[in-house]
Protein backbone atom coordinates (compact mmCIF):
# COMPACT_ATOMS: atom_id res chain seq x y z
CA UNK A 1 0.00 0.00 0.00
CA UNK A 2 1.31 2.97 -0.88
CA UNK A 3 1.54 5.90 1.41
CA UNK A 4 2.64 8.87 1.69
CA UNK A 5 2.88 12.69 3.81
CA UNK A 6 0.58 15.40 2.87
CA UNK A 7 3.56 17.44 1.78
CA UNK A 8 5.04 14.80 0.08
CA UNK A 9 3.61 15.92 -3.46
CA UNK A 10 4.66 19.96 -2.69
CA UNK A 11 8.21 18.84 -2.60
CA UNK A 12 8.45 17.13 -5.22
CA UNK A 13 7.18 19.92 -7.48
CA UNK A 14 9.12 22.80 -5.43
CA UNK A 15 12.19 22.52 -7.64
CA UNK A 16 9.93 23.68 -10.68
CA UNK A 17 8.72 26.62 -8.62
CA UNK A 18 11.78 27.42 -6.79
CA UNK A 19 13.84 28.86 -10.38
CA UNK A 20 11.58 31.33 -12.40
CA UNK A 21 13.93 31.24 -15.21
CA UNK A 22 12.90 27.53 -14.97
CA UNK A 23 9.02 28.25 -14.09
CA UNK A 24 9.15 30.50 -16.81
CA UNK A 25 10.64 28.07 -19.69
CA UNK A 26 8.15 25.85 -18.13
CA UNK A 27 5.03 27.57 -18.36
CA UNK A 28 6.06 28.76 -21.88
CA UNK A 29 6.09 24.79 -23.20
CA UNK A 30 2.79 24.44 -21.59
CA UNK A 31 1.25 26.80 -22.99
CA UNK A 32 2.50 26.38 -26.17
CA UNK A 33 0.99 22.41 -25.35
CA UNK A 34 -2.08 24.01 -24.55
CA UNK A 35 -2.82 25.89 -27.47
CA UNK A 36 -1.96 22.96 -29.63
CA UNK A 37 -3.89 20.62 -27.76
CA UNK A 38 -7.20 23.50 -27.79
CA UNK A 39 -6.55 23.48 -30.88
CA UNK A 40 -6.86 19.69 -31.80
CA UNK A 41 -9.62 19.18 -29.23
CA UNK A 42 -11.86 21.52 -30.10
CA UNK A 43 -12.92 19.59 -32.34
CA UNK A 44 -14.68 16.83 -30.56
CA UNK A 45 -17.51 17.44 -28.38
CA UNK A 46 -19.10 20.44 -25.92
CA UNK A 47 -17.63 18.79 -23.40
CA UNK A 48 -13.56 18.74 -24.68
CA UNK A 49 -14.56 22.31 -25.15
CA UNK A 50 -15.60 23.18 -21.65
CA UNK A 51 -12.21 21.44 -20.47
CA UNK A 52 -10.14 23.47 -23.06
CA UNK A 53 -11.39 26.74 -22.34
CA UNK A 54 -10.44 25.99 -18.51
CA UNK A 55 -7.02 25.14 -19.29
CA UNK A 56 -6.76 28.25 -21.52
CA UNK A 57 -7.72 29.82 -18.71
CA UNK A 58 -5.27 28.55 -16.70
CA UNK A 59 -2.62 28.87 -19.15
CA UNK A 60 -3.80 32.72 -19.04
CA UNK A 61 -3.15 32.68 -14.73
CA UNK A 62 -0.20 31.99 -15.18
CA UNK A 63 1.25 34.03 -18.21
CA UNK A 64 -0.02 36.80 -16.28
CA UNK A 65 1.73 35.70 -13.31
CA UNK A 66 4.77 34.91 -14.06
CA UNK A 67 6.25 37.35 -13.01
CA UNK A 68 5.50 37.48 -9.20
CA UNK A 69 8.25 36.98 -6.78
CA UNK A 70 8.22 33.86 -3.85
CA UNK A 71 7.31 36.45 -0.95
CA UNK A 72 9.21 36.03 2.16
CA UNK A 73 7.31 36.29 5.97
CA UNK A 74 7.04 37.30 9.00
CA UNK A 75 4.79 37.07 12.03
CA UNK A 76 2.98 40.63 13.07
CA UNK A 77 0.20 42.52 13.88
CA UNK A 78 -1.22 40.96 16.68
CA UNK A 79 -4.35 38.82 16.54
CA UNK A 80 -5.48 36.43 18.19
CA UNK A 81 -5.64 33.16 15.69
CA UNK A 82 -4.89 29.51 16.58
CA UNK A 83 -2.32 27.53 13.93
CA UNK A 84 -1.34 24.15 14.66
CA UNK A 85 1.33 24.38 12.64
CA UNK A 86 3.56 26.84 10.48
CA UNK A 87 5.14 24.84 7.87
CA UNK A 88 7.70 27.06 6.20
CA UNK A 89 10.51 25.62 4.63
CA UNK A 90 13.88 27.74 4.29
CA UNK A 91 13.33 29.78 1.64
CA UNK A 92 11.32 31.80 3.93
CA UNK A 93 12.12 33.87 6.68
CA UNK A 94 10.28 32.41 9.89
CA UNK A 95 9.79 29.11 10.66
CA UNK A 96 8.59 26.68 13.73
CA UNK A 97 5.22 26.10 15.05
CA UNK A 98 3.01 28.15 17.25
CA UNK A 99 0.74 26.56 20.06
CA UNK A 100 -2.70 27.01 19.81
CA UNK A 101 -3.98 30.68 21.16
CA UNK A 102 -0.98 32.34 20.74
CA UNK A 103 -1.21 35.99 19.82
CA UNK A 104 0.28 35.96 15.75
CA UNK A 105 -0.16 36.84 12.87
CA UNK A 106 1.26 35.88 9.64
CA UNK A 107 2.41 37.91 6.52
CA UNK A 108 4.39 38.72 3.94
CA UNK A 109 7.36 40.06 5.34
CA UNK A 110 7.35 43.71 5.57
CA UNK A 111 9.42 45.80 2.97
CA UNK A 112 9.24 49.60 1.77
CA UNK A 113 7.07 48.45 -1.48
CA UNK A 114 3.94 46.32 0.17
CA UNK A 115 3.88 47.46 3.43
CA UNK A 116 3.48 44.86 6.38
CA UNK A 117 -0.28 44.63 5.31
CA UNK A 118 -0.36 43.40 2.03
CA UNK A 119 -1.87 40.10 1.45
CA UNK A 120 -0.72 37.12 -1.07
CA UNK A 121 -1.33 37.40 -4.26
CA UNK A 122 -3.72 35.05 -5.15
CA UNK A 123 -5.53 34.41 -8.41
CA UNK A 124 -9.04 35.31 -8.49
CA UNK A 125 -11.11 32.70 -10.26
CA UNK A 126 -14.03 35.09 -10.40
CA UNK A 127 -12.21 37.31 -12.68
CA UNK A 128 -12.25 35.07 -15.15
CA UNK A 129 -14.25 35.95 -17.85
CA UNK A 130 -17.22 33.39 -19.06
CA UNK A 131 -15.96 32.17 -15.52
CA UNK A 132 -18.06 28.88 -15.72
CA UNK A 133 -14.65 27.22 -13.83
CA UNK A 134 -15.77 25.48 -10.46
CA UNK A 135 -13.85 28.01 -8.07
CA UNK A 136 -15.21 31.21 -9.42
CA UNK A 137 -18.53 30.30 -7.50
CA UNK A 138 -18.35 30.63 -3.58
CA UNK A 139 -18.95 27.05 -1.76
CA UNK A 140 -16.64 24.47 -0.57
CA UNK A 141 -15.68 22.02 -3.68
CA UNK A 142 -15.52 18.42 -2.55
CA UNK A 143 -12.09 17.16 -4.65
CA UNK A 144 -10.86 13.62 -5.46
CA UNK A 145 -7.03 13.07 -4.12
CA UNK A 146 -5.82 13.46 -7.96
CA UNK A 147 -7.82 16.61 -8.11
CA UNK A 148 -6.37 17.70 -5.14
CA UNK A 149 -2.95 16.89 -6.13
CA UNK A 150 -2.98 18.24 -9.50
CA UNK A 151 -4.08 21.51 -7.55
CA UNK A 152 -1.43 21.95 -5.66
CA UNK A 153 0.86 21.48 -9.04
CA UNK A 154 -1.30 23.96 -10.45
CA UNK A 155 -0.37 26.33 -7.94
CA UNK A 156 3.12 25.66 -7.22
CA UNK A 157 3.60 27.20 -11.04
CA UNK A 158 0.46 29.99 -10.48
CA UNK A 159 0.35 32.08 -7.82
CA UNK A 160 -2.96 30.58 -6.52
CA UNK A 161 -3.88 29.73 -3.08
CA UNK A 162 -5.96 26.56 -1.72
CA UNK A 163 -7.57 26.11 1.16
CA UNK A 164 -8.15 22.26 2.14
CA UNK A 165 -10.04 20.41 4.86
CA UNK A 166 -9.24 17.16 4.91
CA UNK A 167 -12.50 15.49 6.74
CA UNK A 168 -14.14 11.96 7.29
CA UNK A 169 -17.88 11.51 7.81
CA UNK A 170 -18.09 9.62 10.12
CA UNK A 171 -15.64 11.40 12.62
CA UNK A 172 -17.27 13.66 14.60
CA UNK A 173 -15.19 16.59 15.16
CA UNK A 174 -14.82 16.60 11.44
CA UNK A 175 -18.70 16.92 11.38
CA UNK A 176 -18.90 19.48 13.76
CA UNK A 177 -16.66 21.80 12.04
CA UNK A 178 -18.39 21.08 8.84
CA UNK A 179 -20.74 24.17 9.00
CA UNK A 180 -17.79 26.41 9.87
CA UNK A 181 -16.25 24.88 6.68
CA UNK A 182 -18.92 25.34 4.32
CA UNK A 183 -19.72 29.07 5.84
CA UNK A 184 -16.13 29.97 4.71
CA UNK A 185 -16.30 28.11 1.57
CA UNK A 186 -19.67 30.77 0.64
CA UNK A 187 -17.73 33.56 2.19
CA UNK A 188 -15.51 33.90 -0.48
CA UNK A 189 -15.97 33.77 -4.61
CA UNK A 190 -12.99 33.44 -6.56
CA UNK A 191 -10.72 31.24 -4.31
CA UNK A 192 -10.26 27.30 -4.51
CA UNK A 193 -11.78 26.04 -0.82
CA UNK A 194 -11.53 22.27 -0.80
CA UNK A 195 -12.49 19.37 1.00
CA UNK A 196 -11.24 15.89 0.59
CA UNK A 197 -13.24 13.39 2.33
CA UNK A 198 -10.42 10.57 3.75
CA UNK A 199 -13.27 8.02 3.72
CA UNK A 200 -12.87 7.47 -0.39
CA UNK A 201 -9.49 7.96 -0.32
CA UNK A 202 -6.68 5.40 0.02
CA UNK A 203 -6.19 4.66 3.67
CA UNK A 204 -3.03 6.23 5.40
CA UNK A 205 -2.38 8.28 2.33
CA UNK A 206 -2.06 10.97 3.75
CA UNK A 207 -0.43 11.23 7.20
CA UNK A 208 -2.45 13.77 9.50
CA UNK A 209 -1.80 15.04 12.75
CA UNK A 210 -5.34 15.61 13.26
CA UNK A 211 -8.57 15.09 12.12
CA UNK A 212 -10.08 17.60 10.74
CA UNK A 213 -7.28 19.53 9.51
CA UNK A 214 -7.26 22.91 7.35
CA UNK A 215 -4.20 23.02 5.29
CA UNK A 216 -3.47 26.71 2.94
CA UNK A 217 -1.43 25.88 0.36
CA UNK A 218 0.82 28.80 -1.48
CA UNK A 219 2.38 27.85 -4.93
CA UNK A 220 2.84 24.38 -3.81
CA UNK A 221 3.75 25.02 -0.22
CA UNK A 222 1.88 24.19 3.02
CA UNK A 223 2.41 27.61 4.66
CA UNK A 224 0.58 26.75 7.55
CA UNK A 225 -2.77 24.40 9.35
CA UNK A 226 -5.29 26.07 10.81
CA UNK A 227 -6.37 24.80 14.28
CA UNK A 228 -10.65 23.86 14.79
CA UNK A 229 -10.45 25.72 17.61
CA UNK A 230 -10.61 28.80 15.59
CA UNK A 231 -14.11 30.12 15.82
CA UNK A 232 -15.77 31.01 11.83
CA UNK A 233 -15.05 34.30 12.06
CA UNK A 234 -11.57 34.28 13.05
CA UNK A 235 -11.08 31.62 10.21
CA UNK A 236 -12.73 33.98 7.26
CA UNK A 237 -10.55 36.91 8.76
CA UNK A 238 -7.27 34.71 8.69
CA UNK A 239 -8.51 34.00 4.99
CA UNK A 240 -9.48 37.18 4.39
CA UNK A 241 -5.89 39.07 5.42
CA UNK A 242 -3.88 37.03 4.12
CA UNK A 243 -5.37 36.38 0.70
CA UNK A 244 -7.14 39.84 0.43
CA UNK A 245 -10.22 38.15 -0.56
CA UNK A 246 -12.99 40.17 0.67
CA UNK A 247 -15.39 38.02 2.56
CA UNK A 248 -19.06 37.70 1.69
CA UNK A 249 -21.46 38.34 4.25
CA UNK A 250 -22.87 34.70 5.33
CA UNK A 251 -24.66 34.20 8.61
CA UNK A 252 -23.41 30.48 10.74
CA UNK A 253 -26.43 29.56 10.85
CA UNK A 254 -28.05 29.74 7.45
CA UNK A 255 -29.21 26.34 6.44
CA UNK A 256 -27.55 26.71 3.43
CA UNK A 257 -24.06 25.49 5.80
CA UNK A 258 -25.42 21.85 5.94
CA UNK A 259 -23.55 20.78 2.98
CA UNK A 260 -21.72 20.35 0.74
CA UNK A 261 -19.89 18.58 3.44
CA UNK A 262 -22.40 16.99 5.18
CA UNK A 263 -23.48 18.03 9.20
CA UNK A 264 -24.28 14.68 10.44
CA UNK A 265 -22.00 12.02 11.30
CA UNK A 266 -22.04 8.25 9.45
CA UNK A 267 -21.24 5.12 11.09
CA UNK A 268 -18.33 3.40 9.76
CA UNK A 269 -15.67 0.88 10.55
CA UNK A 270 -12.50 3.22 9.56
CA UNK A 271 -13.58 4.61 13.10
CA UNK A 272 -11.06 1.59 14.02
CA UNK A 273 -8.80 3.29 11.17
CA UNK A 274 -8.60 6.36 13.10
CA UNK A 275 -7.99 4.90 16.35
CA UNK A 276 -4.90 2.86 14.99
CA UNK A 277 -3.50 6.03 13.73
CA UNK A 278 -4.09 8.18 16.91
CA UNK A 279 -2.52 5.12 18.89
CA UNK A 280 0.28 4.66 16.52
CA UNK A 281 0.79 8.88 16.53
CA UNK A 282 0.44 8.38 20.36
CA UNK A 283 2.94 5.98 20.43
CA UNK A 284 5.76 6.93 19.10
CA UNK A 285 5.32 10.24 20.79
CA UNK A 286 4.78 8.54 24.29
CA UNK A 287 7.97 6.15 23.05
CA UNK A 288 10.08 9.16 22.69
CA UNK A 289 9.43 10.43 26.06
CA UNK A 290 11.35 7.33 26.96
CA UNK A 291 14.57 7.63 25.63
CA UNK A 292 17.04 8.36 28.37
CA UNK A 293 18.63 11.70 27.53
CA UNK A 294 22.54 12.04 26.68
CA UNK A 295 24.39 13.03 30.21
CA UNK A 296 27.49 13.24 31.31
CA UNK A 297 26.57 12.34 34.99
CA UNK A 298 25.10 8.29 33.59
CA UNK A 299 27.80 5.73 33.99
CA UNK A 300 28.16 2.42 31.97
CA UNK A 301 25.70 0.47 32.04
CA UNK A 302 22.37 2.38 33.25
CA UNK A 303 21.41 3.05 29.33
CA UNK A 304 21.03 -0.60 29.57
CA UNK A 305 22.18 -4.38 30.01
CA UNK A 306 21.09 -6.70 27.82
CA UNK A 307 21.46 -10.26 27.98
CA UNK A 308 20.63 -12.67 24.78
CA UNK A 309 20.21 -16.51 25.53
CA UNK A 310 21.02 -18.14 22.07
CA UNK A 311 23.08 -19.44 19.89
CA UNK A 312 24.20 -22.66 18.72
CA UNK A 313 27.15 -24.04 16.42
CA UNK A 314 24.49 -23.79 13.57
CA UNK A 315 23.29 -20.61 13.96
CA UNK A 316 25.73 -17.92 15.20
CA UNK A 317 24.46 -14.73 13.25
CA UNK A 318 21.16 -14.49 15.48
CA UNK A 319 22.81 -13.81 18.73
CA UNK A 320 24.90 -11.92 17.13
CA UNK A 321 22.06 -9.24 15.33
CA UNK A 322 19.86 -9.06 18.59
CA UNK A 323 22.74 -8.39 20.86
CA UNK A 324 24.20 -5.75 18.77
CA UNK A 325 21.22 -4.36 17.57
CA UNK A 326 20.66 -3.26 21.97
CA UNK A 327 23.92 -1.73 21.96
CA UNK A 328 23.16 0.32 18.55
CA UNK A 329 19.98 1.54 19.53
CA UNK A 330 21.92 2.86 22.16
CA UNK A 331 22.48 0.44 24.89
CA UNK A 332 25.59 0.20 27.06
CA UNK A 333 26.27 -3.23 27.28
CA UNK A 334 25.22 -6.47 25.71
CA UNK A 335 26.16 -9.86 26.91
CA UNK A 336 25.38 -13.06 25.01
CA UNK A 337 25.01 -16.59 26.81
CA UNK A 338 25.99 -19.23 24.45
CA UNK A 339 26.86 -22.77 24.25
CA UNK A 340 30.89 -22.99 23.61
CA UNK A 341 30.91 -23.84 20.03
CA UNK A 342 29.32 -20.64 19.36
CA UNK A 343 31.62 -18.18 21.51
CA UNK A 344 34.71 -17.74 19.57
CA UNK A 345 32.81 -17.23 16.32
CA UNK A 346 30.36 -14.80 17.92
CA UNK A 347 32.98 -12.75 19.67
CA UNK A 348 34.66 -12.99 16.50
CA UNK A 349 31.84 -10.68 14.93
CA UNK A 350 32.39 -8.09 17.42
CA UNK A 351 34.41 -6.59 20.63
CA UNK A 352 31.67 -4.71 21.78
CA UNK A 353 29.81 -7.90 22.57
CA UNK A 354 30.80 -9.66 26.29
CA UNK A 355 30.07 -13.49 25.11
CA UNK A 356 29.96 -16.15 27.77
CA UNK A 357 30.03 -19.73 26.74
CA UNK A 358 27.84 -21.25 29.28
CA UNK A 359 24.89 -22.74 27.77
CA UNK A 360 24.86 -26.40 28.10
CA UNK A 361 22.92 -29.33 28.00
CA UNK A 362 23.58 -29.95 31.52
CA UNK A 363 20.70 -27.60 33.31
CA UNK A 364 21.68 -27.76 36.96
CA UNK A 365 25.58 -26.75 35.83
CA UNK A 366 24.07 -24.01 32.96
CA UNK A 367 21.97 -22.30 35.70
CA UNK A 368 24.33 -22.43 38.20
CA UNK A 369 27.19 -21.02 36.14
CA UNK A 370 24.53 -18.38 34.26
CA UNK A 371 22.19 -16.98 37.49
CA UNK A 372 25.24 -14.65 39.10
CA UNK A 373 25.00 -12.94 35.82
CA UNK A 374 21.49 -12.20 35.68
CA UNK A 375 20.39 -9.87 38.31
CA UNK A 376 23.05 -7.58 36.18
CA UNK A 377 20.79 -7.73 33.18
CA UNK A 378 18.31 -5.02 32.64
CA UNK A 379 16.42 -7.48 30.20
CA UNK A 380 16.89 -10.97 28.71
CA UNK A 381 16.08 -11.69 25.36
CA UNK A 382 16.12 -15.53 25.18
CA UNK A 383 15.97 -17.90 21.48
CA UNK A 384 17.80 -16.45 19.35
CA UNK A 385 19.77 -18.85 17.43
CA UNK A 386 19.41 -21.28 19.89
CA UNK A 387 18.29 -24.18 17.67
CA UNK A 388 16.00 -26.84 18.83
CA UNK A 389 18.49 -29.37 20.68
CA UNK A 390 16.04 -31.09 24.18
CA UNK A 391 18.83 -31.03 26.33
CA UNK A 392 19.80 -27.23 25.22
CA UNK A 393 15.45 -26.23 25.59
CA UNK A 394 15.70 -28.06 28.83
CA UNK A 395 18.56 -25.84 30.00
CA UNK A 396 16.81 -22.64 28.86
CA UNK A 397 13.59 -23.78 30.30
CA UNK A 398 15.33 -23.30 33.92
CA UNK A 399 16.27 -20.07 33.37
CA UNK A 400 13.35 -18.58 32.78
CA UNK A 401 12.20 -19.67 35.62
CA UNK A 402 15.17 -17.98 37.29
CA UNK A 403 14.42 -15.36 35.04
CA UNK A 404 11.22 -14.88 36.34
CA UNK A 405 11.55 -15.18 39.71
CA UNK A 406 13.63 -11.63 39.57
CA UNK A 407 10.57 -10.34 38.01
CA UNK A 408 12.90 -9.08 35.17
CA UNK A 409 11.39 -8.31 31.49
CA UNK A 410 12.15 -11.15 29.09
CA UNK A 411 11.64 -11.23 25.43
CA UNK A 412 11.00 -14.41 23.61
CA UNK A 413 11.13 -15.19 20.11
CA UNK A 414 12.53 -18.08 17.44
CA UNK A 415 13.10 -21.19 19.20
CA UNK A 416 11.98 -19.87 22.53
CA UNK A 417 8.95 -19.81 20.93
CA UNK A 418 9.10 -23.44 19.90
CA UNK A 419 9.88 -24.01 24.10
CA UNK A 420 6.68 -22.23 24.84
CA UNK A 421 4.78 -23.96 22.48
CA UNK A 422 5.73 -27.16 23.80
CA UNK A 423 5.15 -25.77 27.20
CA UNK A 424 3.03 -22.64 27.16
CA UNK A 425 3.09 -22.60 31.44
CA UNK A 426 6.55 -21.21 31.11
CA UNK A 427 5.57 -17.73 30.23
CA UNK A 428 1.80 -17.94 31.52
CA UNK A 429 0.81 -15.28 33.38
CA UNK A 430 4.06 -13.26 33.53
CA UNK A 431 3.26 -9.60 32.72
CA UNK A 432 6.73 -8.95 31.54
CA UNK A 433 7.28 -11.57 29.03
CA UNK A 434 7.07 -10.26 25.18
CA UNK A 435 6.58 -12.69 22.58
CA UNK A 436 8.10 -12.02 19.21
CA UNK A 437 6.52 -14.40 16.94
CA UNK A 438 6.40 -14.63 12.64
CA UNK A 439 3.40 -15.71 11.12
CA UNK A 440 4.48 -19.29 11.30
CA UNK A 441 5.69 -19.04 15.06
CA UNK A 442 2.04 -17.66 15.97
CA UNK A 443 0.23 -20.29 13.78
CA UNK A 444 1.79 -23.23 15.36
CA UNK A 445 1.59 -21.74 19.36
CA UNK A 446 -1.84 -20.67 18.89
CA UNK A 447 -2.55 -23.98 18.01
CA UNK A 448 -1.17 -25.34 20.49
CA UNK A 449 -3.22 -23.13 23.17
CA UNK A 450 -6.60 -23.24 21.50
CA UNK A 451 -6.19 -26.68 19.75
CA UNK A 452 -7.44 -25.67 16.92
CA UNK A 453 -6.22 -23.26 13.80
CA UNK A 454 -6.41 -19.49 13.93
CA UNK A 455 -9.55 -17.89 11.87
CA UNK A 456 -11.47 -14.84 11.71
CA UNK A 457 -9.96 -11.37 12.16
CA UNK A 458 -5.87 -11.66 13.08
CA UNK A 459 -6.32 -8.43 15.53
CA UNK A 460 -8.94 -10.59 17.42
CA UNK A 461 -6.83 -13.79 17.35
CA UNK A 462 -3.46 -11.97 18.46
CA UNK A 463 -5.55 -10.34 21.08
CA UNK A 464 -6.95 -13.77 22.30
CA UNK A 465 -4.13 -15.26 22.39
CA UNK A 466 -2.60 -12.80 24.65
CA UNK A 467 -5.41 -12.94 27.12
CA UNK A 468 -5.26 -16.65 26.98
CA UNK A 469 -1.61 -16.81 28.17
CA UNK A 470 -2.53 -14.29 31.25
CA UNK A 471 -2.23 -10.75 29.27
CA UNK A 472 1.69 -11.22 28.38
CA UNK A 473 2.81 -8.87 25.34
CA UNK A 474 2.63 -10.92 21.59
CA UNK A 475 3.92 -8.90 18.83
CA UNK A 476 2.61 -10.45 15.92
CA UNK A 477 5.09 -9.76 13.06
CA UNK A 478 4.37 -9.22 9.48
CA UNK A 479 3.80 -6.24 6.82
CA UNK A 480 1.37 -5.27 9.47
CA UNK A 481 3.30 -5.93 12.94
CA UNK A 482 0.15 -6.24 15.47
CA UNK A 483 1.32 -5.42 19.40
CA UNK A 484 -1.33 -6.26 22.14
CA UNK A 485 -1.33 -7.48 25.74
CA UNK A 486 -4.54 -8.93 25.42
CA UNK A 487 -6.80 -5.48 25.95
CA UNK A 488 -4.44 -2.99 24.05
CA UNK A 489 -3.52 -3.56 20.92
CA UNK A 490 -1.43 -1.17 18.18
CA UNK A 491 -0.69 -1.93 14.91
CA UNK A 492 2.90 -0.42 13.46
CA UNK A 493 1.75 -0.22 9.47
CA UNK A 494 5.52 1.48 8.82
CA UNK A 495 6.55 0.25 5.53
CA UNK A 496 9.12 -1.65 5.90
CA UNK A 497 11.65 -3.61 3.06
CA UNK A 498 9.23 -6.02 0.48
CA UNK A 499 13.34 -7.76 1.03
CA UNK A 500 12.15 -10.79 3.50
CA UNK A 501 15.98 -11.83 4.06
CA UNK A 502 16.78 -13.69 7.80
CA UNK A 503 17.82 -12.00 10.82
CA UNK A 504 15.41 -8.76 10.77
CA UNK A 505 13.38 -10.44 13.75
CA UNK A 506 16.67 -10.75 15.76
CA UNK A 507 16.91 -6.97 15.21
CA UNK A 508 13.71 -6.48 16.52
CA UNK A 509 13.72 -8.46 19.83
CA UNK A 510 17.33 -7.07 20.16
CA UNK A 511 15.93 -3.63 20.32
CA UNK A 512 12.68 -4.24 22.61
CA UNK A 513 14.96 -5.91 25.24
CA UNK A 514 16.56 -2.82 25.31
CA UNK A 515 13.81 -0.25 25.31
CA UNK A 516 11.89 -2.25 27.94
CA UNK A 517 14.49 -1.37 29.79
CA UNK A 518 13.96 2.36 29.15
CA UNK A 519 9.93 1.88 29.55
CA UNK A 520 10.10 0.64 32.60
CA UNK A 521 12.10 2.92 33.93
CA UNK A 522 10.59 6.01 32.93
CA UNK A 523 7.02 4.75 33.98
CA UNK A 524 4.79 5.72 31.12
CA UNK A 525 0.66 5.77 30.75
CA UNK A 526 0.43 3.59 28.14
CA UNK A 527 1.74 -0.25 29.42
CA UNK A 528 5.64 -0.06 29.15
CA UNK A 529 6.17 -3.36 27.08
CA UNK A 530 3.97 -2.50 24.41
CA UNK A 531 5.46 1.33 24.24
CA UNK A 532 8.89 -0.55 24.13
CA UNK A 533 7.41 -3.30 21.35
CA UNK A 534 6.01 -0.38 19.66
CA UNK A 535 9.24 1.61 19.41
CA UNK A 536 11.35 -1.18 18.25
CA UNK A 537 8.93 -1.98 15.40
CA UNK A 538 8.69 1.19 14.25
CA UNK A 539 12.53 1.57 14.31
CA UNK A 540 13.13 -1.95 12.76
CA UNK A 541 10.50 -1.43 9.88
CA UNK A 542 11.87 2.58 9.37
CA UNK A 543 15.66 0.95 9.22
CA UNK A 544 14.76 -1.86 6.72
CA UNK A 545 12.36 1.07 4.76
CA UNK A 546 15.61 3.20 4.72
CA UNK A 547 18.41 0.68 3.75
CA UNK A 548 16.32 -0.84 1.07
CA UNK A 549 15.65 2.46 -0.25
CA UNK A 550 19.68 2.92 -0.17
CA UNK A 551 21.13 -0.75 -1.00
CA UNK A 552 18.17 -1.76 -3.04
CA UNK A 553 18.89 -5.68 -1.74
CA UNK A 554 19.41 -5.51 2.01
CA UNK A 555 20.95 -8.01 4.78
CA UNK A 556 20.18 -7.96 8.63
CA UNK A 557 23.42 -6.16 8.63
CA UNK A 558 22.64 -3.14 7.04
N1 LIG B 1 22.14 -15.72 10.76
C1 LIG B 1 21.55 -16.51 11.64
O1 LIG B 1 22.17 -17.16 12.47
C2 LIG B 1 20.08 -16.56 11.68
C3 LIG B 1 19.49 -17.53 12.46
N2 LIG B 1 18.17 -17.62 12.60
C4 LIG B 1 17.73 -18.67 13.50
O2 LIG B 1 17.28 -19.76 12.77
C5 LIG B 1 16.48 -20.57 13.60
C6 LIG B 1 15.24 -21.01 12.84
O3 LIG B 1 14.45 -19.87 12.58
P1 LIG B 1 13.22 -19.87 11.54
O4 LIG B 1 12.61 -18.53 11.53
O5 LIG B 1 13.70 -20.44 10.25
O6 LIG B 1 12.18 -20.81 12.29
P2 LIG B 1 11.41 -22.09 11.79
O7 LIG B 1 12.36 -23.16 11.61
O8 LIG B 1 10.31 -22.27 12.73
O9 LIG B 1 10.84 -21.70 10.38
C7 LIG B 1 9.85 -20.88 10.23
C8 LIG B 1 9.30 -21.21 8.86
O10 LIG B 1 8.23 -20.36 8.71
C9 LIG B 1 8.34 -19.73 7.47
N3 LIG B 1 7.75 -18.40 7.62
C10 LIG B 1 8.27 -17.34 8.25
N4 LIG B 1 7.44 -16.29 8.16
C11 LIG B 1 6.36 -16.72 7.47
C12 LIG B 1 5.16 -16.11 7.05
N5 LIG B 1 4.90 -14.83 7.33
N6 LIG B 1 4.28 -16.84 6.36
C13 LIG B 1 4.55 -18.14 6.06
N7 LIG B 1 5.66 -18.77 6.43
C14 LIG B 1 6.56 -18.07 7.12
C15 LIG B 1 9.80 -19.66 7.14
O11 LIG B 1 10.02 -19.60 5.75
C16 LIG B 1 10.30 -20.92 7.76
O12 LIG B 1 10.21 -21.96 6.80
C17 LIG B 1 16.18 -19.73 14.83
O13 LIG B 1 17.01 -20.11 15.87
C18 LIG B 1 16.56 -18.38 14.39
O14 LIG B 1 16.91 -17.55 15.45
C19 LIG B 1 17.26 -16.65 12.03
O15 LIG B 1 17.07 -15.70 13.05
C20 LIG B 1 17.83 -16.02 10.79
C21 LIG B 1 19.25 -15.56 10.93
N1 LIG C 1 5.64 -8.74 4.62
C1 LIG C 1 6.40 -7.90 5.31
N2 LIG C 1 6.59 -6.64 4.88
C2 LIG C 1 7.33 -5.79 5.57
N3 LIG C 1 7.96 -6.09 6.72
C3 LIG C 1 7.80 -7.32 7.20
C4 LIG C 1 7.02 -8.30 6.53
N4 LIG C 1 7.07 -9.44 7.24
C5 LIG C 1 7.84 -9.20 8.32
N5 LIG C 1 8.29 -7.93 8.29
C6 LIG C 1 9.16 -7.28 9.28
O1 LIG C 1 10.40 -7.97 9.35
C7 LIG C 1 10.84 -8.03 10.69
C8 LIG C 1 11.12 -9.49 11.05
O2 LIG C 1 9.96 -10.24 10.84
P1 LIG C 1 10.05 -11.73 10.30
O3 LIG C 1 8.66 -12.21 10.06
O4 LIG C 1 11.02 -11.80 9.19
O5 LIG C 1 10.64 -12.42 11.61
P2 LIG C 1 11.50 -13.71 11.80
O6 LIG C 1 11.14 -14.76 10.80
O7 LIG C 1 11.38 -14.09 13.21
O8 LIG C 1 12.95 -13.14 11.53
P3 LIG C 1 14.37 -13.87 11.63
O9 LIG C 1 14.80 -14.13 10.25
O10 LIG C 1 15.25 -12.92 12.33
O11 LIG C 1 14.17 -15.13 12.43
C9 LIG C 1 9.77 -7.39 11.54
O12 LIG C 1 10.19 -6.08 11.86
C10 LIG C 1 8.56 -7.36 10.65
O13 LIG C 1 7.80 -6.20 10.90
Amino acid sequence: MRRFVMDEPILYLKSRAKNPSVTNTWAIIRISLLVFLLKLHSAFSEETNTAVEKESKLSHVENSNASIEEPTWTFCGTKRLSFIDVVLDANFSTSGSMAVGEECLLRPKCDETTGCNAPLHCFDFSKLENGSLEFSESRVVVVSPHRLESIVEDSAVQNVCAIVLFYAPWCTFSVQFARKFNALGRSFRGLPILALNLAESEPYKYILAYLPLVAFYYRGKTLFKFSLESSFEDLRDIVSNITGFEALPVNLSDPENEGPIRTERETSDQVFLAISVWMQQSSLKAFRACIPPLTFSTHKGSAGRVGVIGGSLEYTGAPYFAAISSLKAGGDLAHVFCPEAAAPVIKAYSPELIVHPLLSADATETTRAILPWLPRMHSLVIGPGLGRDPAIMASVKALIAEVRKMSKSMVIDADGLHLVTLDPSIVEGYRDAILTPNEAEFQRLYTKVFGAKATGNSGEQTKLLAAKLGNLVIVRKGQVDLITDGQNIIECNERGSPRRCGGQGDLLSGTIGLFSHWTNTAQTQVPGQLLAAYGSCYLVKKCAELAFAKHWSIHASQ
